[in-house]
């Protein structure tokens, strides 16, 4: 993927060569700026490659996919609406008639712990709960296959923590399939299968690692334990190779 814009040409992504199968969680980890955000916005069919070829289900990706619920980085709640209207929004435009929107809304909310604050605007709710209706607007109308793009950055560890484990509840309970993008590899480890190790820009995979941790996982223990600690040693021998080369490169420019 190429953007060509008025300030000249980013190469974002160059090879990148991956199969997400159904049911499967994987963490797409990579530096900041490689183009996780641009390959999930190109799944999603909100952008076309320049090159290249993208499929779901064996079928061309060419415009955006409804089977596929997208939770972007920056989050798309209306400050006019509460907590309900904004997750029932996705149920509206898909003309859901208003008895089955409503249900569904109860559900999702209860789902994701924000019963209670159902007519509070998103005013009043903390940056955990706003993440909370932005998990719930994409889960909402049930898709087969969620893509979230480090829907828990900017929450404080403790937070953090509670939220990745909910989710990780959630999924387990759903048995959705996963495309998850971060830069820690600690959350990519913990919640995922498979984490997809992306250089520096543009983008390549230089390694795809079976996590093969059992489910379901307890967060707080998980990480004290040998296994965990030899999965991260191999993730970071690779991301720490790739930080080291593109550091030397910068230095080099
Ligand atoms: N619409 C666009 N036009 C031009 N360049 C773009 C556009 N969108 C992204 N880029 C560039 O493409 C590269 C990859 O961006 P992208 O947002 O996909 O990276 P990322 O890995 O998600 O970053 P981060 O981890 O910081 O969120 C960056 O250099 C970015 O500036």
């Amino acid at each position: 993927m190429t953007y060509h814009g008025r300030r000249g040409t980013v190469s974002a992504l160059s090879h990148v060569d991956f199969t997400l199968w159904q049911g499967e969680f994987v963490a797409l980890l990579g530096p900041s700026g490689c183009g996780k955000s641009t390959l999930l916005n190109m799944v999603s069919g909100l952008i076309a490659p320049t090159s290249g070829r993208l499929a779901y289900r064996g079928k061309a990706i060419n415009g955006p996919n409804t089977n596929i619920g997208y939770m972007t980085q920056r989050d798309s709640i209306l400050p006019w609406r509460t907590t309900a209207q904004n997750i029932e929004l996705p149920l509206q435009i898909r003309h859901l008639p208003a008895r089955e929107r409503r249900e569904k809304v109860a559900t999702y909310i209860e789902m994701v712990g924000l019963k209670g604050f159902e007519n509070t605007y998103p005013s009043g709710l903390s940056g955990g709960m706003r993440k909370r209706v932005g998990l719930a607007q994409a889960l909402v109308y049930e898709p087969e296959t969620l893509l979230l793009d480090e829907p828990f950055g900017a929450l404080d560890a403790i937070l953090r923590l509670r939220m990745q484990a909910e989710l990780l509840a959630l999924m387990e309970k759903l048995g959705a399939t996963v495309l998850f993008v971060t830069h820690d590899m600690d959350e990519a480890i913990t919640l995922a299968d498979r984490v997809v190790v992306m250089s520096a820009r543009p983008a390549r995979i230089i390694d795809e690692i079976e996590v093969g941790l059992p489910r379901p996982r307890n967060l707080e223990q998980l990480q004290f334990t040998a296994e965990y600690q030899e999965v991260r040693r191999r993730v970071w021998d690779n991301l720490g190779r790739e930080i080291h080369s593109s550091e030397k490169e910068m230095a080099n420019q």
